[in-house]
């Protein structure tokens, strides 16, 4: 049995990542997984390696993912933000970064976060599309490892209508909101760049962009199911 490829969502704060990936792990039960994230923050009460649940960090206006090789679509609620750590050091931590074992990383409230390839390794050993909601950073660090994901940017129609639906989404402070909005100029910028994704979505309606998604991802779901049954 070949693993199945993971999946690469990209695209700026209030492009549609969840709103879509939620579709898709609501349709397609034990075919979607999540990998576990590193952090150097203490576990909290009731938080074992692995097994915590906890508020998704936010990084960079992108979402350090919903998160855990244990778990596949069916047993995450995707309507709560909770994801799963791995507890390490910071020296253990840098290590890693060092070594180039994390295919994103970052600080955030004064402690470390990242993905590491292996984490996301694990999930597809369990024969699961492990979905890596990414910024163009981590875009550029899964590049240089052998994961061949299938690369998809999401992208919103325009910046008036990104704007609106982040106001609409009523998450973010002026402040937080004009952040996102910069970072998806550049966002926008850098993803336009040819043979960087494999696919770009315009997400204007909703149905359409779901779709198009389900098309892209197709063949793998085919292939999870397949090997399942
Ligand atoms: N095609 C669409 N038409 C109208 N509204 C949409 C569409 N897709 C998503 N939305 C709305 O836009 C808002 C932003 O979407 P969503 O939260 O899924 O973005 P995101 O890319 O996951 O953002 P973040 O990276 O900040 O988590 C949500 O309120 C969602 O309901």
């Amino acid at each position: 049995m070949s693993k199945p490829r993971p999946v690469v969502l990209s695209g700026p704060s209030g492009a549609g990542k969840s709103t879509l990936m939620k579709r898709l792990l609501q349709d397609h039960e034990g075919v979607f997984g999540f990998s576990v994230s590193h952090t150097t923050r203490n576990p909290r009460p009731g938080e074992e390696d692995g097994k915590g649940l906890n508020k998704l960090p936010m990084l960079l206006g992108a979402t350090l993912l919903p998160v855990a090789d244990v778990l596949s679509s069916e047993e995450i609620d995707m309507s709560t933000s909770f994801s799963y750590y791995h507890f390490t050091t910071r020296e253990a931590m840098q290590e890693g970064i060092d070594q180039g074992e994390f295919i994103e990383n970052a600080e955030f409230s004064g402690n470390m976060y990242g993905t590491s390839k292996s984490a996301v390794e694990d999930v597809l050993a369990k024969n699961l599309i492990c979905i890596l909601d990414v910024d163009i950073q981590g875009v550029k660090n899964i590049k240089k490892t052998d994961l061949n994901p299938i690369y998809i940017s999401i992208q919103p129609p325009s910046m008036e209508i990104l704007e609106k639906r982040l106001r609409d989404r009523q998450t973010e402070t002026e402040e937080s909101l004009q952040k996102r909005l910069e970072a998806a100029r550049i966002d926008m910028e850098l993803s336009s760049e040819p043979g960087v994704f494999d696919v770009v979505i315009i997400n204007d309606d909703l149905e359409k962009a779901y779709q198009e998604l389900k098309d892209v991802l197709n063949e793998e779901i085919t292939k999870v199911q397949e090997a399942k049954s």
